[in-house]
């Protein structure tokens, strides 16, 4: 399976409109790939928390998702659109009514918010088939944890390629350090994880850790496509990689703007499991 991850590099000077132009030309471009694999809140801005409340929209109308049904249309592949400020229609009228600044409204019960950190699968022909709601809220009481609702459910979603079929698992970013996240993911047949991610550059060491390390203790090919450049006063981590089921680097990228892609061997995968059987001694 050929995976292109888009390691975006943004600033607050930008539109949201011209990123999505700009994001869409970059998914066109990736010719000969099964999947291509976008950065986490990669339109509304990872850490843009004023921003979000003009930029939330719903998976099924929304701009961000339906440039990305088009794009993926035209590339003939499929297309993790990284993740967006998911909001029900309901949530959007109480986000208009203040007048749009999600910091502004009153913090409602975690199960009645309706707005979601949430990621997009979308298939060759242009129709969204998974959908993720972040399970993790990062900002220990402050951003996601405030503004925004966990998701609940664990997301794994067969794609054809190849004549075949490939389990993904969905996840992103501070999921990762939730191991069990990702043992659950297992468990649910995943072959390959993918994860947008906005990780600032400040703690990129544990990211590259952690990346790392649930490919090695699950046997489990990585996706994960960070955020690069500056936005929201916040300086982005890159680093995105592409990891074989035993942790070895496919594609890696450094600081700046990039394209990773590489072929992940599916069958080394299970040959991986069946040469290290460590899963096989789980206890717990
Ligand atoms: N967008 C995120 O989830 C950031 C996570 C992060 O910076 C960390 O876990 O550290």
């Amino acid at each position: 399976m050929r995976v292109s991850g888009i390691q975006l590099a943004y600033t607050d000077d930008e539109s949201v409109e011209d990123r999505i132009t700009r994001v869409c030309a970059l998914v066109r471009a990736q010719h000969d790939v099964d999947l291509v694999v976008l950065p986490e809140l990669w339109s509304a801005g990872g850490f843009s928390y004023r921003e979000w409340g003009t930029r939330a929209e719903t998976v099924e109308d929304g701009p961000t998702v339906t440039a990305l049904k088009q794009a993926a249309k035209d590339l003939g592949a499929y297309v993790h659109a990284g993740s967006i400020i998911e909001a029900t229609p309901e949530a959007l009228d109480r986000i208009r009514a203040h007048g749009h600044d999600m910091t502004a409204m009153p913090v409602l019960p975690d199960g009645e918010r309706g707005i979601w950190n949430t990621s997009v699968l979308i298939d060759p022909t242009g129709e969204v088939v998974a959908t993720y709601r972040k399970i993790h809220r990062f900002g220990f009481g402050n951003g996601e944890p405030k503004l925004l609702e966990a998701g609940e459910d664990i997301v794994t979603v067969p794609i054809e390629v190849g004549g075949r079929t490939v389990t993904l698992g969905l996840a992103t970013c501070y999921d990762f350090r939730f191991p069990e996240l990702f043992r659950a993911l297992l468990d649910a047949g995943t072959e390959v994880a993918v994860v947008p991610a906005a990780w600032p550059a400040p703690r990129v060491r544990e990211w590259s850790l952690m990346a790392r390390a649930r490919a090695v203790e699950d046997e489990i090919a990585v996706v994960a496509v960070n955020t690069a450049g500056y936005h929201a006063r916040t300086q982005m981590g890159g680093h995105s990689v592409i990891l074989d089921a035993s942790g070895t680097e496919l594609a890696q990228a450094g600081v700046d703007e990039t394209v990773l892609t590489a072929d992940i061997d599916i069958d080394a995968i299970h040959a991986r499991r069946a040469a290290f059987p460590v899963l096989r001694d789980r206890r717990l």
